[in-house]
């Protein structure tokens, strides 16, 4: 019996193809089968994979890299409960993700009935946006909004559920267009020119780029600002890229987690702080500005957060990108970077600590022999799909990028398992680049089984993991808190079985210097590569420790 055009469900998918929608992630079940079914007769393709959770890791992935929403379908009750930690990576982390989830019909809702709750209420806290259509003649106004939502100001998560007898039933209403994102302009002109006047009377103006200065326009707003201007910059780790080449000498590196990095000696000495799309979670004001009486300008789509170690001075809201070129105009050119013989001391250490990485031989392999050698393989073309751990660490502290959102990393949430996903989202977004995902051998488990999407995608990317049997990033944590570790460890995965038993290909480095051979040899291999490393955490306790001679880049 085929499906009715003119049910719910196919309007809906008539609105996500208005949308521009061109791939859906999701389960089946039972309670969306209308628009699993209505889906069969759209352009848009439907991913199938292998857990809620890591189908909205791969709509945020898509989200952060292209800007529109990525889409998820799941059924009801437990499919929509498992959006929940990918939706709160993707709310907190500034990516914008629409989360379609069934539900019971609407006579049904108030009873305990199976796969059956309150999504909207428990997904209220972590979206923008949260929704139950309980009428065909709202489908289309509430997706509209749900787009809106989640693209516009600072990016995020909405979610709509759908009772299946909505979705059932007959839906001849309009198909809405997409509203275009109504453009903020630049922040108010008095409020730009006396920022310029403090930035200019400054000694020591740092910059502090956070994660919606990756966002397009802005990046490029920012480089023209640090083209003319030259000031110090510093980053934070969703921040990645936006410094260009050309202007590395202005880069003092990325801040976060601990307060250790000698970044933060440029903003410690910094006698004015410009935030750019920064946002607190990614790294808490007390942290490194506690107790400062310095002058802090604030430049991003939304209001500060206000708190005690967070007060702007000025705060530039509006469009950052039109309001940093018009901030640029008015201020005066600087030969040198300011703080520069800071600067270059910095950089004197990021020269030592890459000379010292290069000579790390052996096995297990250092972390920063590792990222020395994965820094000959990241040039513009490659995206860098990061899970936590320590190893990220390792990475966000050390390994340049050229380019906004060349390197993901989840500096919100942390959450473990959104490496593999981002990889299969970067092959999507980026079809021609080279794509290299990389997570611990505890996150690796949380989404492997998306291994098997990847294969099913063709996605050509290679993925490697940091082999050490533990937990270790929380471990380390425990040692210095209790003087042990407790719950940490865990048992060997063979991952060139395990790759081949997902249809993919698995290969182990067996040492330092087959490190850079090994990740070639995979990048030019089709399809998705497992390779693993076993890596020697000796020195992660010094990542935690008070020091500077460490550089960030
Ligand atoms: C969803 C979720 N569940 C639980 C945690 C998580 N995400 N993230 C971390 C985090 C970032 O929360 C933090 C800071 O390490 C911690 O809490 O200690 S990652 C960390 C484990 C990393 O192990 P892995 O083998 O992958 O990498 P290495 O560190 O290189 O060995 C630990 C388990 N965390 C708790
Ligand atoms: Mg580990």
């Amino acid at each position: 019996m085929s499906s009715d055009p003119k049910n719910g469900a196919h309007l809906l998918v008539r609105n996500l193809e208005a949308q521009g929608v061109e791939h859906i992630f999701g389960i089946p079940g039972a309670k969306i089968d209308p628009v699993f079914d209505a889906l069969a007769d759209s352009k848009i393709k439907l991913v199938v994979c292998r857990h809620e959770q890591n189908a909205t890791f791969i709509a945020g992935g898509l989200g952060r890299l292209t800007g529109k929403a990525g889409v998820v379908l799941v059924t009801s009750g437990p499919g929509v409960s498992n959006l929940a930690t990918g939706l709160a990576t993707a709310n907190t982390e500034g990516d914008p993700v629409v989360a379609l989830g069934g539900a019971v019909p609407i006579a049904d809702r108030l009873k305990q009935a199976h796969q059956s709750m309150d999504t909207v209420a428990l997904l209220r806290p972590i979206t923008k946006y949260a929704a139950e259509i309980d009428s065909p003649s709202a489908i289309s106004e509430a997706t509209a909004a749900a787009f809106r939502a989640a693209e516009s100001g600072r990016p995020g998560a909405a979610f709509l559920g759908l009772p299946k007898d909505v979705m059932k039933a007959p839906a001849p209403g309009p198909v809405l267009a997409p509203a275009r994102v109504p453009r903020l302009g630049a922040a108010d002109t008095e409020a730009i020119a006396e920022a310029a006047r403090l930035i200019d009377a400054a000694e020591r103006p740092v910059v502090l780029l956070g994660m919606l200065a990756s966002q397009g326009a802005v990046a490029e707003a920012v480089r023209f600002l640090l083209a003319r201007t030259r000031l110090a910059v510093a980053g934070t780790y969703q921040a990645a890229g936006v410094v260009p080449r050309d202007r590395l000498d202005c880069f003092g590196g990325r801040v976060g987690l601990f307060h250790n990095q000698p970044a933060d000696r440029l903003l410690d000495e910094a006698d004015l702080v410009i935030t750019i799309g920064f946002d607190p979670v990614e790294y808490d004001p007390a942290l490194w500005n506690a107790g400062r009486t310095r002058k802090l300008v604030h430049i991003d789509c939304i209001p500060a957060d206000y708190d005690q170690c967070y007060r702007p001075d000025i705060e530039l809201m509006g469009d950052s990108a039109a309001t940093l070129r018009a901030l640029s105009a008015l201020l005066k050119p600087r030969e040198r970077p300011t703080q520069s013989a800071l600067l270059a001391e910095i950089h004197r250490e990021r020269t030592t600590v890459a000379a010292e990485a290069a000579k790390r031989n052996g096995t297990p392999v250092h972390p920063l022999r590792l990222v020395h050698e994965l820094q000959k393989l990241i040039d513009e073309d490659v995206t860098l799909c990061s899970d936590m751990g320590s190893f990220h660490i390792w990475m966000a502290r050390h390994l340049i990028s050229h380019r906004p959102r060349q390197i993901l990393i989840s500096n919100g949430q942390q959450t473990l398992g959104v490496a593999l996903p981002w990889g299969i989202a970067a092959c999507l977004a980026e079809p021609g680049r080279k794509v290299i995902s990389i997570s611990g051998d505890g996150g690796f488990l949380f989404s492997a089984v998306e291994l098997e999407t990847a294969v099913r995608l063709k996605c050509n990317f290679v993925h490697v993991v940091w082999i050490d049997g533990s937990y270790n990033m929380v471990g380390i944590q425990q040692v210095a808190a209790y003087g042990r570790d407790s719950g940490v460890h865990f048992g060997p995965v063979d991952l060139v079985k395990f790759a081949e038993s997902m249809g993919a290909q698995g290969l182990m480095i067996k040492d330092a210097d087959a490190i850079e051979p090994t990740l070639r040899k995979a990048m030019a291999m089709d399809g998705p590569v497992l390779v693993g490393v076993h890596v020697d955490y000796r020195d992660n306790p010094a990542l935690m420790a008070a020091m500077h001679e460490d550089v960030i880049i």
